[in-house]
């Protein structure tokens, strides 16, 4: 069984006003704050590191921390980085709740896995719209969730990539109860694909950051996947 997740993108964020933003995003529904970290290197943008995981993560408690009345949520951390088995110590050490490699980025993805099970973060990996979807399956079992990039990852607000579609097919039919994660061009014009698709994971930027009814637009994210995955027997 699945979930609907939504994932806000702090990517499209006004970073001058990071905690407020995530709090409006939370409060709005949304269950998960997904951060791109990008070194310039396996893509072509820089954006942010640990540092600012660190804070944000003081701003916005991990979910079930009784200790803080702020609104808390789960810090999805995408490693749009060269040799992401370098960085699994300190993004568990700054707060990082799941920890996405590219597949492309590394030699041994199951060691990495395991790297970043032992650092007590859940494990994921994604893949470019160039890697073919069968790069996955052997790796499938092990992995906590999935992510099939919609646009070629480096910069927010790009055209939704449709012929991803058969790619995330065939991972829900070969693992029914994985999250798998789309990211890139979502809103609600595009969502009705990656939801029939078999998505339970949605990352979205821009159109929840610039919507002017935050609220309106994960609660429409989240019925098209909860509509889909009953349709598959799958909500849970
Ligand atoms: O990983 C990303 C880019 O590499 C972003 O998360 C993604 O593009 C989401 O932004 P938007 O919803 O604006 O397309």
């Amino acid at each position: 069984m699945v979930k609907p997740i939504v994932a806000p993108s702090i990517l499209a964020s006004d970073f001058a006003n990071l905690e407020c933003g995530c709090h409006k995003v939370i409060n709005a529904g949304a269950d998960w704050l997904h951060i791109d970290v990008m070194d310039g290197h396996f893509v072509p943008n820089i954006t942010l590191g640990q540092p600012i995981v660190a804070s944000l993560r003081k701003a916005v408690p991990r979910v079930g921390d009784t200790t803080s009345p702020k609104p808390k949520a789960f810090f999805d951390c995408h490693m749009m980085v060269e040799s992401p088995e370098r960085w699994v110590a300190d993004f568990a050490k700054c707060g990082a709740d799941q920890f996405t490699f590219h597949y492309e980025a590394t030699e041994d993805p199951l060691a990495l896995v395991k790297l970043i099970r032992s650092h007590n973060m859940k494990a994921a990996c994604a893949i470019k719209p160039g890697t073919p979807v069968d790069v996955l399956y052997e790796l499938g079992p092990h992995l906590d969730m999935a992510l099939v990039m919609t646009v070629e990852p480096g910069f927010g607000g790009q055209k939704f990539m449709i012929d991803m579609m058969p790619k995330v097919e065939a991972l829900r039919n070969k693992f029914p109860h994985m999250n798998i994660q789309v990211d890139g061009g979502l809103g609600k014009e595009t969502i009705p694909h990656a939801a029939k698709a078999g998505a339970n994971v949605i990352v979205a930027g821009t159109s929840v950051f610039t919507a002017a009814d935050t609220a309106d637009v994960i609660s429409y994210l989240k019925q098209e996947v909860s509509t889909n995955l009953e349709a598959r027997g799958l909500l849970g």
